[in-house]
């Protein structure tokens, strides 16, 4: 992996499955970049289910890549992500695959080969050496958190 920070308009991706189109995004300037699933899956209510997307790619270090669920699929049917957003690190050179679940309360989830059932997008993040410190600066926040702010009763 190149230590040199390419700009990240360009994202190296291979189709792992050459039967499935490239992803793309549905719109231009769309942040997400719509994942296929590789497999038909069924999902009980409340179930997941690891699906590839068949893809692997090469993130320019100082990004993330982030596995978004999509909102129609959500709003419709109840379909999320386990580790939502997932984490795809700038060194994976595997396939991407998405921890599906469903959160319809009643109602079975049919996924089939070819679905857009997850969406990439592409983030710089901050890669700091961390320092340990035996104090951290004061803050007017200091440790409340967790409701402290008020409005609900504070953990
Ligand atoms: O939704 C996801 C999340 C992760 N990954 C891949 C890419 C990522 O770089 C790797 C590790 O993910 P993560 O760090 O979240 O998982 P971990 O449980 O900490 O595994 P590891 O010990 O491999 O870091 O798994 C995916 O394909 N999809
Ligand atoms: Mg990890």
């Amino acid at each position: 992996m190149s230590d040199r920070i390419p700009s990240p308009a360009l994202l190296r991706v291979r189709r792992l499955d050459r039967d499935l189109p490239l992803p793309a995004r549905a719109h231009p300037g769309d942040a997400g970049v719509d994942l296929y699933s590789t497999t038909d899956a069924h999902l009980r209510p409340g179930h997941r289910q690891l699906v590839g997307t068949g893809i692997a790619i090469a993130l320019p270090v100082g990004t993330v890549g982030l596995i978004h669920p999509r909102s129609g699929l959500a709003a419709r049917a109840g379909l999320s992500i386990v580790n939502t957003p997932g984490t795809v690190d700038a060194g994976y050179r595997g396939e991407i695959k998405v921890c599906l679940i469903n959160l319809d309360p009643t109602e079975p989830i049919a996924i089939k080969r070819g679905d857009r059932i997850a969406q990439l997008i592409v983030q710089r993040v901050e890669l700091p050496e961390l320092e340990e410190v035996d104090e951290l600066d004061d803050t007017s926040r200091g440790v409340g958190g967790y409701g402290s702010s008020g409005g609900h009763a504070a953990l």
